[in-house]
């Protein structure tokens, strides 16, 4: 069974525009999937939609199935019992996840408390473990952090962390790297690469970026105004692209590509 399953998902605005457009995928247990597509092709909202969490006035027909419970006109309380515990989402911004006004370690205390019930020295040390598992050196003294005091690739590391306390089954990233410079992007996908590996944790994988995609996904679905115009493993897709926008993302890819290269011979 799959731990995500979507099936002619529509999003519409409240005053009847159509932002995701029958769209249907579906993740295995395990599974790495990229979602690629220009800005505004719809990518976020698959995403927000999957958890239950699109912003207000926006409706959701269709079908989502998060590891066997329906998240289209589910509860809150249904929702709650899903979010976190088989699926958690890292965001583009990592501040959108933290709090400014609270230590680094009390937010990951947080769910990490709510999910496996600990507290006192149990918690604490827990807490620097998942520090530790997301490669932060210096965790107790990272922990008494504020989040505007680390780094902003600290600060994904931070919110990786979060996403995890809970062991979820799946990890949605919505382009978790694009806000950060190249190396600390490249840094990131290699710890994010390793984690969903060692958990055998099912990855959906959202970017605007093909090379990005190709590096963390093994199988890739393309969209385009908000309806998918192709789908299949990431190396068929990128050496025989079907679909004319599709060669047109990997044309810009390789140009891109290239354009490095020259600069990194010269
Ligand atoms: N709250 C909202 N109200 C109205 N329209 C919205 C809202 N959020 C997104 N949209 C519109 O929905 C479309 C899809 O947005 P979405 O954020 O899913 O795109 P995306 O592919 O993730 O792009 P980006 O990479 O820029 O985030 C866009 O045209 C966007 O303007």
């Amino acid at each position: 069974m799959s731990i995500l399953a979507i099936r002619d998902l529509v999003v519409r605005t409240a005053d009847g525009r159509t932002l995701v457009d029958h769209l249907s995928l579906s993740v295995a247990p395990g599974e790495r999937l990229g979602l690629i597509g220009e800005s505004g092709s719809g990518k976020s909202l698959t995403s927000l939609a999957a958890l239950g969490l699109l912003p207000e006035g926006m409706t959701a027909t269709g079908s989502v199935e998060l590891a066997g419970t329906q998240v289209v006109g589910a509860t809150e309380k249904q929702l709650t019992a899903v979010r976190g515990r088989q699926a958690a989402i890292v965001f583009q911004e990592p501040l959108t996840a933290l709090d400014p006004l609270m230590r680094v370690g009390r937010q990951i205390a947080g769910p990490l408390a709510r999910h496996r019930g600990l507290k006192g020295a149990a918690l604490r040390h827990a807490v620097v473990e998942a520090l530790r598992q997301v490669r932060l050196p210096e965790p107790e003294r990272l922990a008494r952090s504020f989040p505007h005091e680390i780094s902003g690739g600290q600060r994904q590391r931070v919110a990786l962390a979060m996403a995890l306390a809970c062991e979820p089954r799946l990890l949605i990233a919505d382009e978790p790297t694009t806000a950060l410079d190249v190396t600390v992007q490249s840094d990131l996908l290699d710890l994010l690469d390793a984690l969903v590996r060692e958990r055998a944790m099912a990855l959906l994988f959202i970017s605007h970026d093909l090379a990005v995609v190709a590096r963390t996904s093994e199988r890739v679905i393309v969209l385009k105004d908000g309806r998918a115009v192709e789908e299949g493993p990431v190396r068929d897709v990128v050496h025989a692209p079907r679909d004319p926008y599709t060669a047109a993302l990997v044309d810009s890819a390789r140009r891109l590509e290239h354009a490095l290269d020259r600069r990194r011979t010269r």
